[in-house]
């Protein structure tokens, strides 16, 4: 008996993940319905969530001349009064923008998009209500489930979306604060903390553990922490929020020990939760953990149900749209039987605060969890002239360096372009390159990429081996793979050993 498929693949979510699997199905000839219940497609990272925050973080820039005051000095502004219209007005353009790219790419793939709730009944049928209370059945030969995130919501705190907002609240404000607390020093706590004290709000972070972003490199986020409080943030670190409570129209944060931080607006950004909660995944034989996300086989993305494939920040770290669109497009090459391609070994991280950071490859943490022998170099941007130019001195870039044959590790930037600039790195990396590659490349000049070359010359001055006379090193480099102890650093970082 043949089954009859209204579609070979159908996608839940027009997010990232779902976006690409729809496309990459339909490029290899399949008939594709994608399900999305907003009335408007591209999920948390168009509508709440990537894009509205590099939005806001863009306008907020832009209008305080933020990336001028390195030159002009801290009074330099472009506009004097920044209001919340100000923000939505490039806010709405910029989305409408990002939906339009989307339906067109949706149109020209001949991808059908049905807006509705999706939900299973079986594992190849999922009904769809829509708005209007109307209910549609259809059958789909593979399933990729990419319903994204939403902000958790704990029961302690008392969200009213006015004084107390999550993240999505964050792209809906209809006045400024003058301060805010932020409870979270994840990566959305910390972009929007560091956003709106751009903007000159008072902030203040609390969160339990004692560093924020704490999966990073130390001394990279010891080099950003200490730029927040160089313009007056404020870190509650390893504090528990016990209770959150109103008092005169303004939100109090209530902390272990007693301890009281109050604002006119509190963010919280505790982590997100898997969207899974419609889906009625019983139907279907799955089923979903305490945070609503499922598992996957790591390759594949296939669920323990063989038909039913599930990618983005459904199935949790590192929840990114970068890497959600990845697994999307993987799912669709699984489902429509053509061959995986293999997921690089390293992918960037890239934090929009401001500044900016970016991370790659491995942390000195990491490296000595791993009893690697390494050295670490490190540039300023005020070392290279197109920092000094653009006023930009306070950026930095750490490379972590593998003493056997001089593999780079990891890559670590602070500051303007960090987002960009992390690529190049990442390409050494996934390519298994030397250090040596920076210090023989030839760069544009004036540009910060030369932050490469001048951390990497830190490194390898200090790795290769020197002529028995005093102060002559030899002209080739000969690869060394014992570990060796470090000197002291030019930059003034002090002499640290670098071996396990
Ligand atoms: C404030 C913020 C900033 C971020 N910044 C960045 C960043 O700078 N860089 C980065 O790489 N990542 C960033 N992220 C993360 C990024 O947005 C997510 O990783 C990404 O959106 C996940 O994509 P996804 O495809 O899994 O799902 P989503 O984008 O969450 O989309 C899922 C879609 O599924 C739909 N859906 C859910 N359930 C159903 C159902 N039952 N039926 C039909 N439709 C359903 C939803 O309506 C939604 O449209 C940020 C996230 C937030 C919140
Ligand atoms: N630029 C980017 O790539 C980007 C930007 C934003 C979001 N994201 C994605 O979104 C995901 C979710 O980010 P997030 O920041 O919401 O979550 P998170 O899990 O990264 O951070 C939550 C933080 O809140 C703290 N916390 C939780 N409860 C607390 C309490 N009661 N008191 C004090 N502190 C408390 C935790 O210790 C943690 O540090 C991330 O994993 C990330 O992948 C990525």
């Amino acid at each position: 008996m043949t089954i009859a498929y209204d579609y070979d693949l159908i996608v839940i979510g027009s997010g990232p993940s779902g976006r690409r699997a729809a496309v990459q199905a339909s490029k290899f000839g399949r008939s594709v319905l994608v399900i999305e219940r907003q009335a408007q497609v591209g999920g948390v990272s168009v509508h709440t969530g990537t894009i509205p925050s590099k939005t806001l973080r863009e306008t907020i820039l832009n209008l305080t001349g933020w990336r001028e005051r390195g030159i002009y000095g801290h009074n330099y502004c472009v506009k004097k009064s920044i209001d919340a219209q100000d923000l939505s007005t490039r806010l709405i353009k910029t989305i409408q923008g990002e939906v339009e790219v989307l339906e067109h790419q949706f149109a020209r793939n001949d991808i059908v998009v049905v807006h509705g709730v999706a939900r299973f009944l079986d594992r190849h049928t999922l009904s769809i209500s829509g708005e209007e209370g109307t209910e549609q059945r259809v059958r789909g030969r593979a399933i990729v489930i990419a319903v994204g995130s939403v902000p958790h919501r704990p029961a302690y705190v008392p969200f009213d979306d006015a004084h107390i907002i999550d993240s999505d609240g964050m792209t809906r404000l209809t006045c400024l604060p003058r301060s805010l607390t932020v409870i979270g020093g994840g990566v959305i706590g910390i972009e929007y903390a560091t956003i709106f004290s751009a903007l000159g709000v008072r902030v203040t972070i609390v969160d339990q553990r004692e560093h924020v972003l704490e999966f990073m490199d130390h001394e990279t986020i010891e080099e950003f922490v200490h730029q927040l409080r160089d313009r007056g943030v404020n870190f509650r670190l390893g504090s528990t929020v016990e209770s959150i409570v109103i008092e005169a129209e303004q939100p109090v944060a209530i902390l272990e020990g007693g301890r009281r931080v109050r604002a006119d607006l509190l963010l919280y950004t505790g982590g997100r939760q898997g969207a899974t909660d419609a889906l009625n995944l019983e139907a279907a034989g799955l089923t979903a953990d305490a945070r609503g996300r499922l598992t996957v086989d790591p390759i594949t993305f296939q669920t323990e149900i063989p038909n039913i494939y599930a990618a983005g920040d459904v199935i949790g770290f590192p929840a990114l749209a970068s890497t959600s669109m990845e697994q999307g497009r993987i799912a669709a090459c699984h489902a429509c039987g053509q061959p995986v391609p293999p997921a690089p070994k390293f992918f960037p991280y890239g934090i929009y605060a401001v500044p900016e950071i970016s991370t790659v490859g491995l942390s000195e943490e990491e490296t000595r969890a791993r009893k690697i022998p390494y050295e670490t170099g490190i540039a300023r941007f005020r070392e290279t002239s197109r920092g000094v130019i653009m006023g930009k001195t306070e950026g930095f870039l750490k490379l972590v360096v593998a003493l056997e044959g001089h593999r780079l590790l990891g890559v670590h930037i602070v500051g303007e372009g960090a987002t960009e600039l992390i690529h190049i790195g990442q390409a050494v990396l996934n390519f298994a390159g030397s250090v040596e590659y920076f210090i023989e490349a030839t760069f544009n000049y004036p540009t910060f990429a030369e932050a490469y070359k001048i951390a990497a010359l830190d490194v390898w001055n200090r790795i290769t081996p020197r002529d028995p006379v005093e102060g002559i090193s030899p002209a080739v480099s000969p690869p060394e793979s014992a570990p060796r102890r470090a000197t002291r650093r030019p930059n003034g970082h002090g002499a640290r050993k670098k071996t396990s």
